[in-house]
């Protein structure tokens, strides 16, 4: 109950926007005196997927653990659904998959969810617990043993643990490495359909072109810091049209200019795409094209890959680095 003469401030911040499902600010750590991570803030809003992408023993995980309130950190702040990220409250609204792992391997995998849905203080019917373990792919080895499983296959189960209590977060540290080609399709089905509900996943993974797929958002980390974050299109840049064409004539070239700026490279055109597309855009250059008599082979889409930009990011640091 809110006293009355406090009621006007509860409203206030009742009517607040929801605080970021993930924030921080100046988070360092130090092992042996180097810095793992180096002044890291970032945040995940409610209902986004964030990539959390870098090389190996750029601080990623330590960032992850800081987060969760696994790891102190030196120095910053982070908090979680409005809360201080070692606080068991935000703690508990939270899934997490860990990088590293082991289930006790005597239990079954129905077991293991049991175990830890009791942990998480929470009931689900013996439905709701094999429906956890269907989405992971898992419904058929319910009853197995886990320290019978293949990599992959204890992946798969951590995901539905880190799922069990249905998180308002869920950290996901390199979901898919043991994972083969399905698996990965799975998992980001999952964290799609997460993202359809409001949740928001925060992923780290060295698999890019997943990354690229599901993340709204990417922070990429270098040494411990922050190298570069923002959205899709602001890392990526322009959107581009190639175009496979013969026989422009002049108007059609014209209906081409109109679009945006155009490379040639013989037979290809290169148009970078107005930021403010409508979606209309494509359709209608092919139409009133193929109206001018051209004849158009293919249309596809270019952008520079994530993979590229990530990698022209760390080289430039490197060129950087003291
Ligand atoms: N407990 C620890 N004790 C000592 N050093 C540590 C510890 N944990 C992490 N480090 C060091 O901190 C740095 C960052 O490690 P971290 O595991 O966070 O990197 P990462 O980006 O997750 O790497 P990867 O992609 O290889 O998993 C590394 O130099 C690592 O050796």
């Amino acid at each position: 109950m809110v006293a009355d003469h406090l009621r006007p401030a509860a409203d206030l911040v009742a009517a607040l926007p929801p605080s970021p499902a993930v924030w921080c600010t100046g988070l360092r750590k130090r092992y042996r005196g180097r810095h793992a991570v180096d002044d890291v803030s970032f945040q995940v809003g409610r209902g986004e997927v964030v990539g959390l992408l870098g090389p190996n023993g750029a601080g990623k995980t330590t960032v992850i653990k800081m987060l969760l309130g696994l790891v102190h950190p030196d120095s910053g702040e982070a908090m979680l659904l409005g809360g201080r990220s070692g606080d068991p409250a935000a703690r508990a609204r939270v899934g997490y998959l860990p990088e590293l792992f082991r289930y006790q391997p005597w239990l079954t995998a129905y077991e293991v969810l049991t175990l830890h849905m009791r942990l998480a203080g929470i009931s689900l019917t013996e439905r709701d617990r094999r429906d956890g373990l269907a989405r992971v792919g898992l419904g058929e080895r319910a009853g197995d043993r886990v320290g019978g499983f293949s990599k992959g296959m204890q992946q798969r189960l951590g995901l539905a643990v880190a799922l069990v209590a249905a998180p308002e977060l869920v950290v996901l540290d390199e979901p898919t490495s043991a994972l083969d080609p399905v698996g990965r399709a799975d998992v980001r089905d999952i964290v799609l359909s997460l993202k359809e509900r409001g949740v928001a996943v925060l992923l780290n993974s060295h698999l890019i072109g997943e990354v690229e797929r599901v993340c709204d958002r990417v922070v990429i980390l270098d040494r411990g810091r922050v190298a570069a974050s923002g959205s899709l299109a602001e890392l990526l840049g322009q959107r581009e049209l190639r175009l496979h064409l013969t026989g422009l004539t002049p108007p059609a070239e014209s209906r081409l200019a109109e679009t945006g700026v155009v490379e040639r490279e013989g037979d290809w055109f290169t148009v970078a795409l107005p930021a403010d597309d409508d979606g209309v855009l494509v359709p209608d250059l092919v139409r009133d094209l193929a109206a001018l008599d051209v004849r158009v082979h293919a249309v596809e889409p270019a952008r520079i890959s994530l993979e590229a930009r990530l990698l022209g990011i760390l080289r430039a640091g490197e060129g950087g680095a003291q």
